[in-house]
């Protein structure tokens, strides 16, 4: 591949490794985006659109899409915010991947118990930029004056080995079972926020003309997300309790109801949340509906 092949086409920045490199591509699969990467190149050619895929680390991809250098990312919404690229990208869809809290975080057995109390003292995070305007404002809070100020350092990784090196008093990291945490012997105290996975798209986009490229792809993987958080919920209903039964299953926009050669009886579908289905299957049950089936979507378009 030479870069002249890329002229033209839509820039997509994807994860290269990490806890989000894997989604992305089962996400890129079921939106068809085609493509063969050679494992020693970080670009290459989408085979069946006008896109070349860009592998870069998670942390870089806010920059470059807020700059313009390519056109679409995905990435966490953590990333964005430390890299205080909020006002140049635009987030065009949360991917409800990568789904995690960014925490302050001690020693369970130590003594400080609150963030005040951990005010003033060492904290080792890769958040610098989050952290600090954390620690700020709880400065601020407690008038610390600048010698007093809580020390904020930067490491690249292994961030929960900070406390018991005896490098930090507590720590900023990312959690989302804990384990890594409790490992380390370590608990939350305090969120500082909490992130998934985004779609985004430069607020203020280089190339015009790949909007409709941008539009096409962003709906694709929108329903891609949406088959993933749905299921097809039909069953069979009388007339009469039809009213309650629509309350349970509203759909996305409104069930659709059919009516049965059975005199009195209709059949109803509807959209409804995979993490719901049992419930509503319970609920539709005990009103007196049967024939109670759940479908899963390959894809869709909502
Ligand atoms: N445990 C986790 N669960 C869910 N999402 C996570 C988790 N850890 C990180 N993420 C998300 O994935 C993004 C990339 O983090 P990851 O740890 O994969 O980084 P990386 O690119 O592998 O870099 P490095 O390994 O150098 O830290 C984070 O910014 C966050 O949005
Ligand atoms: O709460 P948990 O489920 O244990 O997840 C939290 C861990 O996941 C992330 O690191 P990751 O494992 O991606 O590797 P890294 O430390 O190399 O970034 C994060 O930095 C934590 O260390």
């Amino acid at each position: 591949m030479n870069l002249e092949s890329l002229d033209g086409r839509l820039l997509f920045a994807i994860p290269k490794k990490g806890r989000l490199y894997e989604k992305c591509l089962t996400l890129l699969a079921g939106a068809d985006i085609q493509f063969r990467r050679n494992n020693r190149l970080d670009v290459c050619l989408v085979q069946n659109h006008h896109i070349a895929l860009v592998f870069l680390p998670a942390s870089d991809i806010p920059s470059f899409v807020g700059k313009g250098n390519v056109d679409l990312g995905i990435t966490g919404h953590d990333v964005i915010l430390e890299a205080q690229m909020q006002d140049l990208v635009t987030e065009e869809l949360r991917l409800g991947f990568g789904k995690c809290a960014l925490q302050i975080q001690v020693p369970e057995a130590g003594p400080i118990k609150t963030v005040d109390d951990l005010a003033g003292k060492r904290v080792v995070t890769s958040f610098e930029v989050l952290a600090g305007e954390y620690f700020k404002e709880i400065d601020t809070r407690l008038g610390l004056t600048e010698d007093k100020r809580t020390q904020i350092e930067y490491v690249g990784g292994s961030v929960e080995a900070a406390c018991a090196l005896g490098l930090a008093d507590g720590i900023v990291d990312l959690v989302e079972s804990g384990d890594t945490m409790r490992a380390a012997g370590l608990h939350a105290i305090a969120t500082v926020l909490s992130t998934e996975a985004v779609l985004i798209k430069s607020s203020v986009p280089k190339h015009p003309s790949l909007t409709p490229l941008i539009d096409l792809i962003s709906s694709r993987i929108r329903g891609v997300i949406a088959a993933n958080r749905y299921v097809v919920c039909q069953y069979n209903i009388s007339r009469d309790r039809l009213d309650a039964a629509t309350a349970i299953t509203p759909g996305r926009r409104a069930p659709t109801i059919s009516p049965l050669e059975e005199e009195n009886w209709v059949a109803v579908s509807s959209m409804v949340e995979k993490s719901n289905s049992a419930k509503v299957m319970d609920e539709l049950v005990k009103i007196g509906a049967e024939d109670v089936l759940i479908f899963n979507l390959d894809n869709c378009r909502v």
